[in-house]
């Protein structure tokens, strides 16, 4: 059977059940519940459901979104999707990459505004002619309770704005403007946003192979 047709039987197992989404960030899942709202699935998130939040160890999108979403399809026993993402910066090397919410904690919680300052002092190091260039990725990852898995890699390309701008969103949002752009992430209608965004590219490529 292809990839394609095991997709379609898996969909149909999905269809009349739920689906995890496998993230404890409030602003993730609200963008995945919109995503998914055409579908007709019923999603409930992880933190709904009580999952604990796994511990992040692998060193790319893909291994985290795959162990974020196998360990919630294994612990509900319900189809689960999780999303992997970060900021790269190209005069930083990509940084801060898989480590984007690393970068926002602190000992009470995550601070993003923190988080954006230190990307900010983290270019200025490279000098007033570095590039502001920075693209966002998102891999989505489905797992289904028997360890089936498979993943979908998004991406929206950018620059860095600052000071931050707008109150829409979440994490980095007030200082990334999508290419084509004049206004960030977070001055853009979540509708806006779903039309560009690195999740939403992840998303339509999920559509087209599984649904
Ligand atoms: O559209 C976005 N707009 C702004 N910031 C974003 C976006 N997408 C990812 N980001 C940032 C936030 C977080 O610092 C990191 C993802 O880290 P990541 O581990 O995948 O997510 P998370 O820990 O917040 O939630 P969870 O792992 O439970 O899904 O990238
Ligand atoms: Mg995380």
């Amino acid at each position: 059977m292809s990839v394609r047709d095991e997709g379609r039987q898996a969909i149909r197992k999905l269809k009349p059940g739920r689906l995890v989404i496998a993230s404890h960030n409030a602003g993730k899942v609200r963008e995945i519940r919109d995503l998914l709202a055409p579908y007709g699935i019923d999603a409930v998130s992880a933190a709904e459901l009580d999952l604990p939040e796994p511990e992040e160890t692998g060193t790319t999108f893909v291994a985290n979104a795959e162990l974020k979403a196998m360990q919630a399809a294994d612990l509900s026993g319900l189809p689960a999707l999780a999303d992997d993402s970060g900021l790269c910066v190209d005069a930083l090397n990509g940084d801060p990459g898989v480590y984007t919410a690393n970068w926002a904690e602190t000992p009470n919680g995550r601070d993003w505004n923190l988080a954006m300052q230190k990307v900010e002092d983290a270019l200025s190091t490279k000098g007033p002619d570095a590039s502001r260039d920075a693209h966002f990725v998102c891999v989505l990852a489905l797992a289904w309770p028997d360890g089936h898995v498979e993943w979908f890699e998004g991406r929206a390309e950018g620059r860095l704005t600052w000071p931050p701008r707008g109150t829409v969103g979440f994490g980095y949002d007030p200082v990334f403007v999508p290419h084509g752009h004049e206004r960030s992430y977070a001055e853009l209608d979540p509708a806006e946003k779903h039309a560009i965004s690195h999740r939403a590219d992840a998303f339509r490529q999920l559509v087209s192979a599984v649904f």
